[in-house]
């Protein structure tokens, strides 16, 4: 999947952290976002995964632009996008099993429950959390909850992940299988756009790095 940033313009509450700011990532690719506290990596994170749509400019994928897509084709490029939150984003009074049970619903409809759940406890086993599959997920700790919030990116064989501070949660062992499964990812095709500073994310994994200025604009009104 190529993605690209195209004049992204925008603002918070009237100052203006993003002023026409253009990034491309392609297939096989990883764009580290990076810069100082505050300088928009989350905000960037937000626009990459369409949590939110900028004032101004455009994120195109495939050379489409997410704004003109038809339902099909956003229904699409959500399923082929990876999203990882900082905090996970697990519903917390779910079970593991049935937060990772949510994106199989929304998007493989056709799939059969069993073979749904076999898909679940083999991602879970991956990240060792597989005797956490029946437990609410405020059960986990943040390290498991970060794995688990990877896991359910990855359910669904995305062809690109969007990931808001990696690794920020997870010990030292996991931060090196993680990398190790992310240049695995890159190696077979999958797209990375990864909001860090880590060393090792940069050194690692980034074919182009974007530090974002920290000055933010105040606009006049
Ligand atoms: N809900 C909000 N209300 C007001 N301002 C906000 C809000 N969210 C973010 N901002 C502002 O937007 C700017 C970018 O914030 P963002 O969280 O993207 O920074 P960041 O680079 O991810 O920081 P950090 O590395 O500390 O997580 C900051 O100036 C911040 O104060």
């Amino acid at each position: 999947m190529n993605i690209e940033f195209k004049g992204i313009t925008h603002a918070v509450k009237n100052r203006e952290v993003f002023c026409d700011l253009n990034a491309q990532v392609s297939s096989g690719q990883c764009l580290v976002i990076s810069g100082r506290s505050g300088c928009g990596k989350t905000l960037f994170f937000s626009i990459a995964s369409d949590i939110i749509r900028p004032d101004k400019g455009q994120m195109l994928i495939d050379s489409v632009a997410v704004n003109d897509m038809n339902a099909q084709k956003y229904s699409e490029f959500r399923r082929n996008l990876g999203v990882v939150f900082q905090l996970s984003g697990l519903i917390s009074n779910l079970t593991l099993e049935e937060n990772l049970m949510l994106p199989l619903n929304r998007h493989y409809k056709d799939v059969s429950k069993p073979e749904k759940q076999e898909r679940i406890r083999s991602i879970a086993r991956e990240f060792a959390l597989e005797h956490y599959l029946a437990q609410r997920t405020e059960q986990l700790s943040s390290g498991q909850a970060s794995l688990a919030g990877l896991a359910r990116a990855l359910l669904l064989k995305p062809k690109a992940v969007v990931w808001d501070a990696p690794m920020a949660e997870i010990d030292e062992q996991w931060s090196q299988y993680v990398l190790d499964l992310l240049l695995c990812l890159k190696q077979q095709g999958t797209t990375l756009i990864l909001c860090s500073n880590r060393k090792e994310v940069i050194e690692k994994l980034a074919d182009t790095q974007l530090e974002l200025n920290s000055k933010v604009c105040f606009s006049e009104h």
